[in-house]
């Protein structure tokens, strides 16, 4: 596959030691115009967006995925499963509940898997994303943590689950974290990784990392900081802060509080937030996978970039057949 333009730059930035360099690079006069001129190649991105594929994806084959794959292998137990549904929204849960849904070795490889399966479901729209048995998921399996406590492989591990979350909230879905029990290190980093997040009275989400001697390494600082803002960010992630319902929904970390299960088994939570996505995927699966790229791009491209994009992408609903419809219903907007 021909890596696009961005996906170039991602590659660059996701070598290990590579940012530093880039950092340095950027830092030099007239390197990020450089920089610019590359990312922005006409329609290289949105060509990519329109075919549904995170960048990422390519670039961890650059470094050794199967490598990496086999190693998370040996560290087997719980499951990631993915249930697609007619409405177009497909659920995937975090199944390891002996551990609080923690996410073992064979389960990282497994959560790459779903989301090269999302990434290939033209008619989806939507996704929640849930743990199993009440509660959300406590990060890192801690055995696995042990296991690989060693720089090379930790490097390695985060890179994988870097480039699986990134292509995750990539994905042309509008996704949300439905937050029962506790989301807690590298679970809380899952939540950022999803459009939305729901959050049942109850539910808190937490970045441990501090209390581990560790900052977030699946991309969770970064999107948390997208979220929330600095300010708000450095306190969750400096304090280890709780964050309930109340507080997520004042810091903009939560998106609604739900009512949540009356008898702890998680199907009314489920419901509730079927229902909520609902209202944001109703239509056509062309047009909502629409809304989501060019929101997308708009986040994370440089504005000449995204504006690029917005044209392909709005190129692929002008005169399209729910286009069409609504000019034939003389449809009105009161
Ligand atoms: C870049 C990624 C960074 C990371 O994610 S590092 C990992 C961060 N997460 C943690 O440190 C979570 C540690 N666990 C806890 O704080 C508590 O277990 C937790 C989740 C609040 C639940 O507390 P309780 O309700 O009292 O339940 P409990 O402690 O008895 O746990 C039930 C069983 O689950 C296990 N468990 C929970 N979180 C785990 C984890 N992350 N890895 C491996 N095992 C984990 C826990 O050891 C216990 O097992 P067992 O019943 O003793 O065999």
């Amino acid at each position: 596959m021909v890596l696009s333009a961005a996906g170039q730059h991602l590659l660059r930035v996701s070598r290990p030691g590579a940012w530093g360099q880039h950092l340095l690079r950027v830092s030099r006069p007239g390197a990020w115009g450089h920089h610019l001129l590359r990312v922005s190649r006409p329609g290289a991105w949105g060509q990519h967006l329109l075919r549904g594929i995170g960048s990422v994806s390519t670039t961890a084959k650059g470094f050794q995925e199967k490598e990496i794959r086999e190693k998370l292998q040996a560290f087997p137990g719980g499951s990631i499963d993915l249930v697609k549904q007619e409405s177009g929204i497909a659920v995937l849960t975090v199944n390891n509940p002996a551990r609080m849904n923690a996410f073992s070795g064979s389960m990282m490889v497994e959560l790459e898997e779903r989301v090269s399966q999302l990434e290939e479901w033209t008619e989806g729209k939507g996704l929640i994303v849930q743990g199993a048995a009440g509660t959300f998921c406590s990060g890192s399996d801690l055995n696995v943590v042990r296991d690989i406590s060693n720089p090379q492989d930790g490097m390695k591990m985060c890179m994988f689950m870097q480039n699986v979350l990134t292509r995750l909230l990539r994905l042309p879905l509008l996704s949300v974290a439905l937050v029962e029990g506790s989301a807690l290190g590298g679970g809380a980093e899952l939540t950022t990784a999803c459009d939305f997040r729901l959050m049942v009275p109850g539910g808190m989400i937490r970045f441990v990392h501090k209390h581990m001697g560790l900052v977030p390494g699946w991309g969770g600082a970064a999107r948390l900081v997208r979220i929330v803002g600095s300010q708000n960010a450095l306190k969750m992630l400096g304090g280890a802060l709780k964050v309930d319902p109340e507080m997520g929904l004042q810091i903009g970390l939560a998106d609604g509080v739900l009512e949540g299960s009356l008898d702890g088994s998680g199907a009314n939570a489920l419901l509730e937030a079927e229902q909520w996505l609902g209202c944001y995927t109703t239509g056509p699966a062309s047009v909502i996978r629409a809304i989501k790229n060019v929101v997308v791009s708009g986040r994370e491209l440089p504005l000449e970039v995204a504006l690029r994009t917005e044209r392909d992408v709005f190129g692929t609903v002008w005169g399209g057949p729910a286009n069409l419809q609504a000019l034939a219903s003389k449809a009105k907007h009161k």
